[in-house]
């Protein structure tokens, strides 16, 4: 199948979603999208989508204006089978307890450790990006202390991993939730691959709005590593599906903007356990 990238740069703060989806907005509409920091100090981050068709150079251009970015640069790439290739390159992810691996790597987790098989698609989660990595290292820890969950909810769910590592380790009832059809799709079948169908509800939904997110609550742990003004937003509907005593862990926050999602919840009685730095990342435990 032949795919074409568009590419572009912003100058400046880190652009938010709202380039990228834009970009979704488009006819054809891309298979994927993203947004990178440029990794060379220059300030710059790059936005783009990869296309199944030449996508229409017109609409490009308006975008790029709209957005104060650069002309997109559209190429085409070879003919290869893109999924299949990604899949091969990732390699397994340790995560305290956990090991995050692809089929091709079966057996990576060994004897001793938790397995989530989870193969490269269209949805966010194989362990690879910090904020997952934090969140999977926070519950490992939480384990570690002794500490137990009975009802757990992932808000923001991507492929399901946290939610899967929650009831690989707790026999807790566990529900897994993303805004997106495709992700909440791609968490079903994980859950299934991984012999959790049954044990595993996924629903599309944002925040907590969704009926049988909102008739299992409150929950005793929560997951939500989404980015920093959602995670704000989403505080009044985290209290509501919560009660004393529980714990949450929030992720998709720039280092710089932990201290203001941490009192956003403490206004909402939240008050931190832990706070883990990977790279840009933070990760909070907040305890209720
Ligand atoms: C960074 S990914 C996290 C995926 C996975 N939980 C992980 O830790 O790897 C964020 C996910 O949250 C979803 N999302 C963003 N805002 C949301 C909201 N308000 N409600 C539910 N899901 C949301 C996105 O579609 C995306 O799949």
């Amino acid at each position: 199948m032949t795919t074409w990238t568009a590419l572009t740069t912003l100058p400046g703060e880190a652009p938010g979603l709202a380039l990228a989806e834009a970009l979704e907005g488009l006819d054809p509409a891309p298979t994927g999208v993203g947004v990178f920091e440029v990794e060379d100090g220059s300030g710059l981050w790059e936005v783009g989508g990869y296309f199944t068709e030449k996508p229409n150079g017109v609409a490009l251009a308006l975008l790029a204006a709209a957005h104060g970015a650069q002309d997109f640069a559209v190429s085409k790439l070879d003919d290869r089978d893109w999924v299949a290739q990604v899949r091969r390159e990732l390699a397994p992810v340790e995560a305290g307890r956990f090991v995050v691996h692809g089929s091709h790597d079966r057996g990576a987790a060994g004897p001793h450790r938790i397995a989530l098989e989870i193969d490269a698609a269209m949805a966010f989660g194989t362990g690879h990006h910090q904020t997952t990595l934090g969140c999977l290292l926070s519950l490992d820890a939480l384990i570690r202390e002794g500490w137990r969950a009975t009802n757990v909810a992932d808000v923001g769910a991507g492929t399901g991993v946290l939610a899967m590592a929650a009831a690989k380790v707790f026999p807790a009832r566990v529900i897994a939730s993303d805004i997106d059809t495709v992700a909440t799709e791609t968490a079903r079948a994980n859950m299934r691959w991984n012999g959790l169908g049954d044990r595993v509800a996924c629903v599309t939904a944002p925040g907590f709005r969704h009926g049988r997110l909102r008739a299992g609550a409150p929950y005793d742990l929560v997951f939500a590593n989404i980015l920093a003004g959602p995670l704000r937003r989403l505080a009044p509907q985290m209290t509501a599906h919560t009660a004393p005593g529980s714990v949450i862990i929030l992720s998709g926050i720039l280092n710089r903007q932990a201290t203001g999602v941490e009192r956003t919840y403490a206004g909402w009685g939240f008050r931190r356990m832990q706070r883990r730095v990977i790279g840009e990342w933070t990760t909070l435990t907040l305890r209720r």
